[in-house]
């Protein structure tokens, strides 16, 4: 062991593992290092670590392998319904939009796997009643789901991610009349009489809008935070705007503002168009003092591979998206932790 991995290691734990952050272990095994360490530091070290290999060419044989460990952090109280018990959940994360159409499931999906990615255990709940998308965006849209003796319904399983979706279970044109109340005892049951493993954090794809059916649900549900989807334009900031004022009404923090669809990248010649205007994310977020975690592209491949029920992290890991997704899933676990734990305070 050279005194440049020693001294690399003491200055991981110095500048990466301040503010509350120890790493759980670290183990050094000839020019293997393993270490875990919370979630929210691991984008930090990476980069510390790249730092390290660039500066000390004797760095460059030693693997560094980072696992994560994710904290269960503070949520709001549940009401559980009477015969249901709490998810064994350690994070519930709901994904909302004022406007519809604006790529919430999208963005649902692609930070689930980005977050997969990063080692968490994740799972998504489809709260789209009116009109699921997970089916067509797992690719099985004849699943049915499968139920434990005891009633409890059993989550698909795709690329590793737990699903659940009213998509699985009715027909979704019946769905699409049901009123307010029936909605959200529907997502109720979705949320509570579902048997999800033991999951770091679960994605809940809100319907959109900010009317009775998501206000009672940012209420009745044990939600650690929200993460809002906008576009740049006018409209669809005005409805994120409510979809803010809603969380912060029912003390909901907002860890994350993602604006999509924030300009096109022409394929043939790599030209940039800001098709829905541009800053409007970021002078809603500066307003409501919301962190951006992600501007992203108007993109053919990625509502190309949504349809076909194969995300870009499953058929083309090499796309350069792929990278704009996970920065945003490390952010969105850094601010959790950081906005979230007392320790960061
Ligand atoms: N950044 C993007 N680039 C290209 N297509 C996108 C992007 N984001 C979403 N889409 C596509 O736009 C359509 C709408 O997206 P999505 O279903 O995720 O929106 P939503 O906000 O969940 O809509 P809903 O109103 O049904 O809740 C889908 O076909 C999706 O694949």
């Amino acid at each position: 062991m050279s005194t440049a991995v020693l001294a690399a290691c003491q200055a991981l734990r110095s500048d990466v593992f301040v503010e509350g952050f120890a790493p759980e272990w670290l183990q050094i095994d000839g020019t293997q290092i393993q270490l875990q360490l919370p979630f929210a530091a691991k984008q930090a070290a990476e980069e510390l670590i790249q730092q390290f290999k660039q500066e000390a060419p004797q760095f460059a044989h030693y693997d560094w392998t980072i696992t994560v460990r994710v904290e269960a952090l503070p949520a709001k109280a549940a009401t559980v319904p009477a015969g249901s018990s709490a998810p064994q959940v350690k994070n519930v994360i709901t994904i909302a939009s004022g406007k519809g159409g604006v790529g919430k499931s999208a963005v649902t999906l692609s930070l689930a796997l980005a977050l997969k990615a990063e080692g968490a255990r994740v799972g998504i709940l489809d709260g789209d009643i009116y009109g699921p998308s997970l089916p067509t965006m797992f690719g099985n849209l004849t699943e049915k789901l499968t139920f434990t003796p005891n009633r409890k319904m059993l989550p698909v399983n795709c690329w590793g991610i737990e699903g659940n979706s009213l998509g699985y279970l009715v027909d979704t044109e019946a769905a699409a009349i049901w009123r307010g109340p029936m909605a959200s005892r529907a997502l109720e049951q979705l949320l509570f009489d579902t048997q999800w493993s033991n999951l770091d954090y679960l994605l809940v794809d809100l319907p959109p809008g900010t009317g009775d059916i998501q206000l009672t649900l940012a209420q009745k549900f044990p939600l650690t935070a929200a993460v809002v989807v906008t576009t740049p334009q006018n409209i669809a900031l005005a409805d994120a705007q409510k979809g803010i004022a809603m969380f912060q009404k029912v003390d909901v923090p907002v860890v994350g503002l993602v604006e999509n669809m924030s300009y096109f990248r022409c394929g043939q010649c790599g030209h940039q168009e800001a098709i829905f205007g541009t800053q409007g994310g970021d002078d809603l977020a500066r307003k409501y003092q919301v962190p951006v975690i992600g501007h992203w592209p108007l993109a053919t491949a990625l509502r190309e591979s949504l349809d076909e029920g194969k995300p870009l992290q499953v058929s083309t890991p090499e796309h350069e998206l792929n990278a704009v997704f996970a920065k945003s899933a490390q952010q969105l676990a850094a601010n959790l932790w950081y906005l979230l734990t007392p320790q960061a305070e």
